[in-house]
């Protein structure tokens, strides 16, 4: 697919234009994927699956109505001038490929160096979610939760590390579990500077090696 076809709309311009079905509509999807699948939606067992799914859907797509900049508003300026690196990692994620709407299961690790002022540390992770919530590709994922970072709080720089394993290549297709794609995203003093970088892997140790 090219995405530079202009017949072919941008992420936010599929996520803002889009009408969304009723909930009937969408549980009625479900029963024909239901009798595509070889199955009967009208027996027992599956007469409440529909509903079900749809609910799943609200909770495994709930970043389509997040706001991950408003998430970032509230910062705090008395760290007694901190301004050294803060890391969190091993921020469990759970996504979707959007590819085959498999899910994508990792550990985020953040990271930024702040210029005058710090973010509470649960919103980073709100951050990672809101993003993860959505059909994604990792290197989109990645990306868009460090460029966010950079924007509102406009710290030094910032850096993102991904790990995940997407359940398109284990469960189907190519069958390999247990493969962890690893992506990474470093803006500012993060990309300039090779200590600072060096520094930032040091506190999340190695991905590949932990394992
Ligand atoms: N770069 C990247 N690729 C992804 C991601 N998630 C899934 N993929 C890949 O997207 C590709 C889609 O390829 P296609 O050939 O269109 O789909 P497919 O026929 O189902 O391919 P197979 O998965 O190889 O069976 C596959 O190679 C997936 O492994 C991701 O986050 N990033
Ligand atoms: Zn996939």
């Amino acid at each position: 697919m090219n995405i530079h076809d202009p017949k072919v709309k941008s992420d936010s311009q599929a996520t803002s234009s889009v009408s969304r079905p009723s909930r009937e509509e969408a549980e009625e999807a479900v029963r024909t994927l239901l009798r595509w699948a070889g199955d009967d939606p009208a027996r027992e067992g599956l007469l409440d699956t529909p509903a079900r799914v749809v609910r799943g859907y609200e909770e495994w797509f709930r970043g389509y109505d997040e706001d991950p900049e408003a998430m970032l508003q509230r910062t705090f300026e008395e760290v007694a001038g901190y301004d050294e690196m803060v890391v969190l990692r091993d921020i469990r994620y759970e996504s979707f490929c959007e590819h085959h709407m498999a899910p994508i299961i990792g550990k985020a690790h953040v990271g930024y160096i702040p210029t005058d002022r710090v973010v509470g540390i649960s919103k980073l992770a709100r951050v990672v979610d809101a993003y993860s919530k959505r059909l994604q590709v990792q290197e989109k994922l990645n990306a868009q939760i460090a460029n966010t970072l950079q924007t509102v709080l406009k710290p030094q720089g910032v850096a993102v590390v991904l790990e995940g394993e997407h359940h398109c290549m284990s469960t189907r297709g190519v069958h390999k579990p247990g493969v962890s794609m690893v992506t990474s995203t470093m803006l500012g003093v993060f990309r300039e500077d090779r200590e600072t970088r060096r520094e930032f892997m040091g506190h999340i140790g190695n991905p590949v090696n932990r394992l």
